[in-house]
């Protein structure tokens, strides 16, 4: 696993000169802007939208890529690369360039499967980039080159932009249906039960305080799911989330999560204590009472106080100024409702998002507490490697902007296959049947999103 590839990527990043060229667009189709980029850019695609859905990203392509295999350094590693690359830019816009990826959740893992040739810190900056913010959107081409030709290279890209911009605004955006599934497992369902009766034992035996243990589910399809056909059903269907989808090779890693890491802008920084859950009500009534009961329940308070303890230290080491409310509120979406505490403080000087990125991952909400302690028990815990399941996945800028969610509520795409993603918190007083059916719940929005049945 530990390749030396990336290395190719690392050419003299200070040699390069980073080329940006930004015009406004008439609003657009995200969706169809990414679906344009089918036949070119399979494999080198993202999407992304925040929560209130202020802003949305598509890349289309690789203007460049920082990736790597790095344990602890692997932030602080991005962090130099993006900082070296975007020393010399040439650009008569305000607008930033952006990079997007995502961090895995843990390159100690090394179980096989689904995620073996994926980077442990996988970035890239679009040739193409949309973004529509604030009602308008814009298109930027990203040339990056040690200078020579870059001329003619950009004449190039610009023909090809307006043709992808002409693509997206007059093909019909395409309804899609959903895929059929042949086949559906959960795979280690038994050996899932028995763990959270395991770690909820080593709890009491006071090796760890909470440990969050996942599971997966398989499905196969009559044929291969495309990426547009997937996001326009989580699009549609999760209003209320961050909405992503990040392509590798022949791999699309999409979802939908309630859960912010963090979020910087202009020196202010937010987070989302995120954890403690139950289903919604049928009624408005049952609904109610449900959310009354998540919120005087002790197990559940307990799961989300580990969280509000590590973020509120973690925000205390990097700002100056912190505010934490004293008690969490409900945060309702489509299958789910959570405890909610949300976050803020005034960033200290020398703080940024990529060092709150490496002190906050993984915080209690996906890992557990201790951390150390809790990492070892998930390693031997789960079957699986959770490659960027519950792990930081978004974008910043070179002006120390950006925002990261925690990548729940995801799954792998890889041709006709998919792997869902769902874990819960695990503290001295969790029961396996009822943390397997909190999972159950949790696979949802992505099981609807790839035509599964789900029972309302
Ligand atoms: C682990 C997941 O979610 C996390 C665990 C929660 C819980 O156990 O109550 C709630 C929200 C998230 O912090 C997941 O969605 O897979
Ligand atoms: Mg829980």
């Amino acid at each position: 696993m530990q390749q030396k590839w990336y290395n190719a990527t690392e050419v003299e990043a200070s040699s390069l000169i980073f080329y940006m060229e930004t015009i406004e667009v008439s609003r657009l189709s995200a969706l169809a802007f990414f679906a344009a980029g089918e036949e070119s850019y399979k494999g080198q695609r993202y999407f992304w939208q925040n929560r209130e859905k202020t802003l949305t990203l598509v890349g289309l392509g690789h203007a460049y890529k920082i990736e790597n295999q790095l344990a602890n350094t692997r932030f602080d590693e991005v962090e130099k690369q993006w900082k070296q690359l975007t020393k010399n830019i040439v650009t008569e816009e305000e607008l930033q360039p952006i990079l997007f990826g995502g961090f895995t959740f843990d390159p100690e893992n090394t179980t096989v499967g689904e995620w073996d040739d994926f980077p442990e810190s996988y970035f890239t900056v679009a040739t193409y980039q949309l973004m529509i913010r604030n009602d308008k959107a814009y298109v930027s081409i990203h040339l990056i080159t040690d200078g020579e030709n870059a001329a003619p290279q950009f004449e190039e890209l610009r023909k090809e932009r307006d043709h992808l911009i002409h693509a997206a605004q007059v093909k019909e955006v395409k309804t899609y249906v959903k895929p059929q599934i042949t086949s559906y497992s959960e795979p280690h369902k038994e050996a899932y039960l028995q763990s959270i009766d395991a770690v909820t034992a080593k709890i009491k035996a006071q090796e760890a305080d909470k440990v969050v243990i996942a599971r997966s589910l398989a499905l196969q399809f009559e044929e291969a799911v495309s990426s547009p056909q997937i996001l326009s059903h989580v699009v549609n269907e999760q209003p209320e989330s961050y909405l992503f989808g990040i392509e590798r090779n022949d791999m699309l890693f999409f979802g939908a999560s309630p859960e912010r890491l963090v979020k910087v802008e202009n020196g202010r920084a937010y987070s989302s204590c995120i954890a403690g859950s139950i289903k919604r009500g049928a009624t408005s009534e049952e609904d109610q009472a449900l959310g009354t009961s998540l919120l005087q329940d002790n197990k559940n308070r307990g799961e989300h106080h580990y969280v509000v303890e590590m973020i509120t230290e973690t925000f205390e080491k990097n700002c100056t100024t912190v505010k934490v409310p004293q008690q969490p509120k409900l945060l309702k979406i489509r299958d789910i409702q959570h405890l909610y505490t949300p976050v803020e403080g005034q960033l200290a000087e020398g703080a940024t998002i990529l060092q709150l990125v490496k002190d906050l991952h993984p915080t209690p909400a996906l890992g557990g507490v201790p951390r150390q302690n809790s990492m070892s028990i998930i390693r031997e815990s789960e079957p699986m490697n959770r490659g960027l399941y519950a792990a930081p996945i978004g974008w910043l800028d070179a002006d120390g902007n950006g925002e990261f969610a925690v990548a729940i509520r995801s799954a792998a795409l890889v041709g006709n296959q998919a792997y869902l993603y769902a874990g819960g918190g695990i503290v001295a007083d969790s029961e396996a049947q009822s943390e397997y059916e909190e999972t159950l719940v949790k696979f949802r929005p992505m099981l609807r999103a790839l035509g599964g049945a789900v029972h309302e």
